[in-house]
């Protein structure tokens, strides 16, 4: 039989199988067809060695979109993209990337532990007529599953767990972060008023160009690590997934940039909570229920934010504020002052920290910074509510080699040795030392921005030993300043004496 012929008749054995299925739906009654259908689909499942699981798009009497569906088309987008011939691209991240995934009625064949399964993207399309050019929404999008019936355990036990936490990974990858901040209470009572407002996060600090010591930065990394994927430890110890971390040092140490490089590191969303804006303990609760999982909440220069510096109340005045407010007396006569009602406190902070979290669900990070830790409560930065206790300081060797590469992408230098002798013998914020190394104009080379440095850093090393002399010149005179005064007083006492004697006489 030649090509053509072969073609031809399987064709027509085509054909003829359509014909005799549209005559079935068609003349057979629904209720005969059921049982049809039941029973060869049953008769197949004797000698047909595969298993089958459709995820629908849409699930529930409400048609919500079903995750399982998302994440597998999330997974299959890094597959498909390889292997499938038809491909759909859909833009992320505000147009700035494309993500592909297999198109309608493609087929992929994936393997997991050696075993191979198939997936298919299939549609259905709606038979009721429409006139729309847009995609009806009675049409129905699922992915079938196939694998053979030997491996059900592993496909149904791991490796369908394995694909929705990869899909879900890629998702979170493929998300346009954001940068949230709160709004005023004043004006969450617009009917479409939301408590946080947001913009795009693209803040380029990651931890490659964050200056600091690099042992203690894969520290950190380490740690901030250790706890994404600790969900299944926190959930066994039975302590909400959240982590605290406080970042104290003088300003322009990289507080600000450290936060922005723990976000890009872990591809979290990041809260800018400015507490000086919520009124009370109910609007930050209130605010802080609205964050979302894979977050990281910011309350920066918590020392200035609130009185937050060890100013709990003690027993006898909280007694006293009940008693206070239980007594409109009382509170008249102490002028009905509103304000001490209208501020969020410690005591405030410390309970959501502790508690109202644990029901919150999702991994959250909360980051204090301040200036001045030594203020802080110890109450509020005990361990266990802020876990690591982060110090940001000035830059050291280390630090400048990481500046001068993100600045002038420099590795070593002839005038390195004595930038290192004088950060050893200075102080400089990384802020500081960054700054110089920026060109001032178009003709700086790195070797001027070098040079400017090292000016800069001995200008710095000559003021901090003239300050250092005068606070030695001011110690030195007010601990002469008692002695004066104390002969002073031992010669008025003689005179005395002396008057006295004469008066006698
Ligand atoms: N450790 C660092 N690594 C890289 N850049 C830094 C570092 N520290 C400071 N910088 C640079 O200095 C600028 C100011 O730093 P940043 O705002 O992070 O400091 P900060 O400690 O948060 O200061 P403040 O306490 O005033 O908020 C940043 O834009 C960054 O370019």
């Amino acid at each position: 039989m030649t090509a053509f012929e072969t073609w031809s008749h399987l064709g027509s054995v085509l054909a003829g199988l359509m014909f005799a299925w549209a005559v079935f739906k068609q003349y057979f009654p629904p209720h005969l067809r059921m049982h049809i259908e039941a029973y060869a689909h049953k008769a197949v499942g004797h000698v047909y060695p595969y298993i089958q699981i459709t995820f629908p798009e849409f699930t529930g009497e409400r048609l919500e979109r079903c995750e399982a569906y998302s994440a597998i088309q999330n997974y299959l987008s890094t597959s498909a993209s390889a292997r499938a011939k038809r491909l759909k691209a859909e833009s992320v991240k505000d147009s700035q990337s494309l993500v592909l995934s297999m198109d309608e009625n493609e087929e992929v064949v994936d393997e997991f532990e050696g075993v191979k399964l198939w997936w298919s993207s299939n549609l259905i399309v709606s038979q009721k007529p429409t006139f729309s050019l847009y995609p009806s929404p009675d049409d129905r999008r699922f992915y079938r599953l196939t694998f053979h019936r030997s491996h059900r355990d592993l496909i149904t036990g791991s490796y369908i767990k394995h694909v929705l936490e990869k899909g879900k990974a890629v998702a979170a990858d493929n998300r346009q972060r954001k940068l949230f901040t709160n709004n005023p209470s004043s004006n969450w009572g617009h009917y479409k008023a939301s408590k946080w407002s947001h913009v795009v996060f693209e803040h380029p600090a990651t931890f490659d160009t964050l200056a600091m010591e690099p042992s203690k930065k894969r520290q950190i990394m380490n740690d901030l690590l250790k706890f994404q994927q600790a969900k299944e430890y926190y959930a066994r110890i039975g302590k909400a997934w959240k982590r605290g971390y406080l970042l104290y040092g003088p300003p322009g140490t990289g507080k600000s940039t450290m936060i922005a490089a723990m976000a890009n590191f872990l591809n979290y969303d990041v809260y800018d909570l400015e507490l000086t804006t919520v009124k009370d303990n109910t609007e930050l609760r209130k605010l802080l229920i609205e964050t979302s999982a894979k977050s990281i909440i910011v309350i920066e220069d918590i020392d200035c934010s609130l009185d937050l510096t060890g100013q709990r109340k003690t027993k006898k005045q909280e007694k006293d504020e009940d008693e206070e407010k239980a007594d409109p007396v009382k509170r008249m006569v102490k002028g009905g002052d509103e304000s001490k009602d209208s501020k969020v406190t410690l005591s405030g902070l410390l309970n959501f920290i502790d508690g109202l979290w644990s029901a919150c669900g999702g991994e959250r990070i909360i980051v204090f910074t301040t200036n001045y830790v030594e203020k802080l409560d110890p109450a509020l930065i005990r361990r266990g509510r802020m876990d690591k206790h982060i110090e940001m300081s000035y830059c050291c060797y280390e630090s400048f080699k990481v500046l001068v590469r993100n600045y002038l992408d420099v590795e070593s230098h002839p005038l390195f040795a004595t930038v290192r002798r004088l950060l050893e013998e200075t102080k400089m914020t990384p802020a500081d030392v960054a700054e110089n190394l920026m060109p001032k104009s178009d003709d700086e080379d790195e070797e001027a921005c070098l040079e400017g440095l090292i000016e800069a850093l001995e200008k710095a090393k000559e003021d901090a030993r003239k300050k250092s002399e005068e606070e030695e010149e001011e110690k030195a005179a007010a601990a002469e300043a008692p002695a004066a005064s104390a002969m002073t007083e031992k010669e008025e006492q003689q005179k005395l004496s002396e008057v006295k004697e004469s008066d006698v006489r």
